[in-house]
C-alpha cells in the first residue's frame, strides 16, 4: 500500500498543458505533484525513478516540427542523461518495468506512439507500429467531442467509465496502424480503449464530424497489453470541473468534471498495486 503516491509531469519546448494535467493530479489525490522541465531530466537534476505516475501533455514540442512529437521521441531516445550512459527511454523502460503508470495525452500521446511504447506488443517497447497523422479534415480540430470507452479493456485508466465528453485541439490525431494485422490485434486485445462515438454513446462514428480526424476505426485512445500505459487524443485535463464545460451555464450538470476519473482511476490503483 502506497502512501504517498508521486507523480510528474514532464514539461518543456512547447509543452502547453502541464499546469492542467498537475491539477488533475492533485484533485486525484496524488500527496506529490512535481512539472518538470525535460532539461532537468537530461541534466539528471531529476530523476523519473522518483516517481510512480508519469504525465506526459499536450502541446506542441519543438513546434510540431519533423511531425507532432517526432523530435522529442529523438531527444528521449539518443540525448544522454548527463555524466550517465543512460537516455530518458532507458529510465522509461525501468518505469515501466516496476509497473508504474504513463498517461500521454495528445501530443503526450503521439510521444508514446512514436517511441513504440503504445501499443508495445509483448512488451516490445521500441517498435512503432500505429502512427498518429494529419486529420483528414486539413485542419486544426478544436472542439468537443463524444468517446465511448470499451468496457472490457485492461486500461487501468478508463476503469468504471461510461460515455465521456471531452475536448480536442490538435492537427494530427489521426491514428493509423501499419497494417490491417496490427488494427485485428488492437481490438483482439481490447487494448482500443476509446472511440468517437454518437451524443448518445452508442455507436462508434467513422465519419466526420464526430471522428474529428478520420481515426481508423475512430480510435481516440490505446493502451498496451497491461493497461497500465494509456494515450488519447482528446483533453481529459480540460474537463474537471463543471465550470470546464461548454454549456455549463445551461444544463445542469454534476460539480466534478468527466476527465478526472482517469487520474484518480491512476492514483487509487497505484495506491493499491504498488
Ligand atoms: N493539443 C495538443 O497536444 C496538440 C498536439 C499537436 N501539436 C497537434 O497539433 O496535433
Amino acid at each position: 500500500m502506497l502512501q504517498r503516491v508521486r507523480s510528474m509531469v514532464i514539461t518543456g519546448n512547447g509543452t502547453n498543458c502541464e499546469r492542467e494535467m498537475a491539477h488533475a493530479c492533485r484533485l486525484a489525490g496524488s500527496e506529490e505533484v512535481d512539472i518538470v522541465h525535460i532539461s532537468d531530466l537530461l541534466s539528471g537534476e531529476k530523476r523519473l525513478d522518483d516517481y510512480h505516475f508519469l504525465n506526459l501533455p499536450g502541446g506542441f514540442v519543438d513546434g510540431d516540427d519533423l511531425g507532432s512529437a517526432k523530435a522529442n521521441a529523438n531527444r528521449l531516445l539518443h540525448v544522454r542523461i548527463r555524466g550517465t550512459e543512460e537516455r530518458l527511454y532507458d529510465s522509461l523502460l525501468r518505469f515501466i518495468a516496476e509497473g508504474k503508470l504513463i498517461l500521454g495525452v495528445c501530443n503526450g500521446f503521439q510521444l508514446m506512439v512514436k517511441l513504440g511504447l503504445l501499443p508495445g506488443f509483448d512488451g516490445d517497447y521500441a517498435t512503432q507500429t500505429v502512427t498518429l497523422t494529419y486529420n483528414d479534415s486539413g485542419k486544426f480540430e478544436d472542439r468537443w467531442v463524444y468517446l465511448k470507452p470499451e468496457a472490457s479493456s485492461p486500461c487501468v485508466f478508463t476503469q468504471g467509465l461510461e460515455g465521456v465528453y471531452l475536448p480536442v485541439r490538435h492537427g494530427e490525431g489521426k491514428l493509423v496502424p501499419r497494417d490491417e494485422g496490427i488494427l485485428k490485434r488492437l481490438h483482439a486485445q481490447k487494448q482500443v480503449v476509446l472511440q468517437y462515438c454518437d451524443e448518445a454513446f452508442g455507436e462508434a462514428e467513422m465519419t466526420y464530424p464526430r471522428n474529428p480526424n478520420g481515426s481508423v476505426d475512430a480510435i481516440a485512445g490505446i493502451c498496451n497489453e497491461t493497461g497500465r500505459l494509456f494515450g488519447l487524443m482528446p483533453h481529459p485535463e480540460a474537463y474537471l470541473h463543471a465550470t470546464n464545460h461548454p454549456r455549463w451555464t445551461r444544463e445542469k450538470l454534476p460539480e466534478e468534471g468527466q476527465g478526472l476519473q482517469i487520474f484518480r482511476n491512476a492514483v487509487t490503483f497505484l495506491r493499491r498495486e504498488l
